[in-house]
């Protein structure tokens, strides 16, 4: 080796391996040549262990491509189907309220004349407060969320122009229809369309679905196309003598909110609108024009109350939507409060006689406000930016709306601050109930005098004028309805529910003869079979006023009445004095729909004196709360 090496030595590197690899060849037992085998194997051995990591990594990588590959088609459709839901956005923003927030439908007017303004109205003065609508950015922010702005809406071009009044109207009560169905008001709130009401025509009316009692109103009118136009309707046609407009505009939706109150509401909301131009306004209750300052900064401390949050503005619905469903706020055995009591007020005239001095609306400003000196492109460009603002203004009329309709019911048609009795003119709006009629009509009726207790229901007749509201309850709601001319009058209980109606109107009725039929103290009562449903017949029973009631328990009138009741054999399962009323001189029980047969005298004599007790506590209760409250009652607006 050692010989081997010394020849080597100097030999290039090359020459050195092959002549070593020749030594090896030549001494295969030397102890290096094995040494340099096992390298050898270990290294062949490694060769091979690297080839399979290669390959490995080889087949990896192809993996990876593969997998880029699948990433990179993943990549591709989940951006095509972004762009497929953003396409579908587009196509929902288009065919949703989504779609006013781009454009508004803005309304060219493509006649010649100017919209048509009633001489049979006179001026009424329009008093605006200015801040009322910056309210809307609060309603809209805490208020309309996405899912209102989704609701379905599409936006029609037919309604960008139009000839006639109607087709103004066409595009206002669609656009309501669906501000409505956004606000899930749907099942309580219809609209009806040209109704004529104690003489003023309403073009359109929100009414309380199961029966019809109109509770706001808009006046519709033709968009303008000139600037003169534009002012005589909204500010007044100048007369040659005077400063001032006579703004008869104002006048009509002065005269049909007017009417509408005659159904006992003490305040009203309405609506002026072109379509294109929308302006909230109300009545005012009192007629002393310091009352009204008063009443402005009311309202708009209310309306800004009303937006300021999320929670205030879902518990005006909330309230509203709970009560019709459950008519939770009728009236509870805990207050049973005061009931109205139908007195004649007035004698006067057809409808309210307001001395022009005292026609008066508030109003908030034109949305959107327009400058007198702008042209007709400018306007119509300036209304295709407003929906937001529009859409505001009329969701706050429908809310404000339906807040009016609640305290209305909750106080079973009287007002806080008005005496508990009902106003009842000679000429009244009423609904008119017929049997068969798929639906209530409206119309007024002329009374010459008015019976209550004249009842005659034998046999029924065709048609029934509803003119009242008497009560609301868990069950259903009462009014108070006319025959022909008034000689005769009723009570009509319609049940809330629609799928047990028929059930209870035929129950109640029948438990109402059960009771009194048999002695004959109450007139037979009767279902009366509307298209809508069955409804209950009774005579009108006058209330007993809170201040009669501590008299009525002490002089025994309300211990005959109990034992009255259970002579026929039967006891009242729900006794509060909102259920006590008299039918001429005697008292009765009203609100049969919860009675039990009991065979056993004694029972009934101790449901007897278990009723008694229960209304004396009530009045020593009702006494105890009324001390403080009887200090200052506020009057809501
Ligand atoms: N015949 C009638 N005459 C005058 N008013 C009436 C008559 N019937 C009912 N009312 C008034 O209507 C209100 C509601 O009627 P009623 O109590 O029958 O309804 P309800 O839904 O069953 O109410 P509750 O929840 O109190 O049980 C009464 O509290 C009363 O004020």
């Amino acid at each position: 080796m050692e010989q081997f090496l010394k020849e080597t030595t100097d030999l290039p590197l090359q020459q050195q391996i092959d002549r070593f690899n020749q030594w090896l060849h030549e001494n295969p037992h030397h102890v290096n040549y094995s040494t340099v085998q096992w390298l050898l194997d270990e290294k062949q051995q490694h060769a091979q262990q690297l080839a399979e990591k290669d390959q490995k990594l080889a087949e990896k990588d192809q993996q990876d491509q593969q997998l880029a590959q699948r990433l990179a088609q993943l990549d591709q459709r989940i951006a095509e189907r972004k762009q497929q839901i953003a396409e579908g956005k587009r196509k929902l923003a288009a065919v949703s309220l989504q779609s006013l927030k781009k454009q508004y439908l803005a309304l060219t007017d493509r006649t010649i004349s100017g919209p048509h303004l009633s001489k049979r109205h006179k001026h009424a003065e329009v008093r605006q407060i200015d801040d009322l609508v910056d309210c809307l950015h609060h309603l809209e922010r805490n208020w309309l969320d996405d899912q209102f702005w989704q609701t379905g809406y599409v936006p029609h071009g037919q309604f960008n122009s139009c000839h006639h009044e109607s087709e103004v109207q066409g595009s206002v009560v669609y656009l309501l229809q669906t501000l409505i169905v956004a606000l899930n008001l749907s099942d309580y709130i219809d609209i009806v369309q040209n109704i004529t009401l104690a003489g003023s025509e309403c073009d359109i009316l929100l009414v309380y679905r199961p029966n019809d009692l109109p509770f706001a109103v808009m006046e519709v009118k033709k968009p303008c196309n000139s600037q003169a136009n534009r002012r005589n309707l909204w500010h007044g046609v100048k007369q040659s003598n005077g400063r001032k407009g006579q703004n008869v505009v104002a006048g009509q939706i002065f005269d049909s909110m007017s009417a509408i109150q005659l159904f006992g509401f003490p305040n009203l909301y309405g609506m002026i609108t072109t379509g294109n131009h929308w302006r909230l306004v109300g009545t005012y209750s009192d007629e002393d024009p310091g009352d009204r300052d008063n009443l402005d900064e009311l309202l708009l401390t209310q309306i800004k109350e009303d937006t300021s949050s999320n929670e205030t503005v879902a518990g005006v619905l909330k309230q509203f939507r709970e009560m019709m469903d459950t008519g939770s706020s009728g009236c509870s055995d805990k207050d049973s409060p005061e009931q109205p009591s139908v007195v004649v007020r007035s004698k006067a005239g057809n409808r309210r006689k307001h001395k022009v001095a005292n026609r008066f609306v508030w109003a908030s400003k034109i949305v959107p406000s327009f400058e007198e000196s702008m042209n007709e492109d400018e306007v119509i460009a300036q209304v295709k930016e407003s929906g937001v603002q529009i859409v505001s203004l009329i969701v706050l009329f429908v809310v404000k709306g339906c807040q009016v309709l609640t305290e209305f019911l909750k106080n079973n048609g009287v007002s806080p601050s008005f005496p508990p009795s009902i106003t009842f003119r000679p000429k009244m709006p009423c609904r008119i109930l017929e049997t068969n009629e798929p639906k209530f009509t409206f119309g007024s009726i002329i009374v010459d005098s008015l019976n209550l207790n004249e009842y005659k229901v034998e046999p029924l007749p065709k048609r029934l004028f509803v003119i009242q509201h008497l009560g609301f309850g868990g069950s259903g709601n009462c009014c108070l309805a006319l025959s022909d001319k008034g000689e005769s009058c009723c009570a009509i209980k319609f049940f809330h529910r629609a799928r047990d109606r028929d059930i209870r109107a035929v129950e109640e009725c029948s438990n109402w003869n059960k009771v009194y039929g048999k002695a004959n103290v109450v007139p037979k009562c009767r279902v009366f079979e509307a298209a809508e449903g069955y409804c209950l017949v009774m005579p009108y029973f006058r209330p007993i006023l809170e201040a009669d009631r501590r008299k009525m328990l002490e002089n025994g009138s309300i211990k005959k009445a109990l034992e009255q009741f259970a002579s026929s054999g039967f006891i009242h399962c729900d006794i509060k004095w909102c259920h006590l009323a008299f039918w001429k001189e005697d008292i009765v029980l009203l609100d049969l729909g919860m009675i039990k047969e009991e065979e056993d005298e004694g029972e009934r004599s101790i449901w007897c004196t278990k009723a008694l007790e229960k209304l004396q506590k009530k009045l020593q209760l009702q006494n105890a709360e009324k001390a403080p409250r009887t200090q200052g009652t506020k009057r809501k607006h």
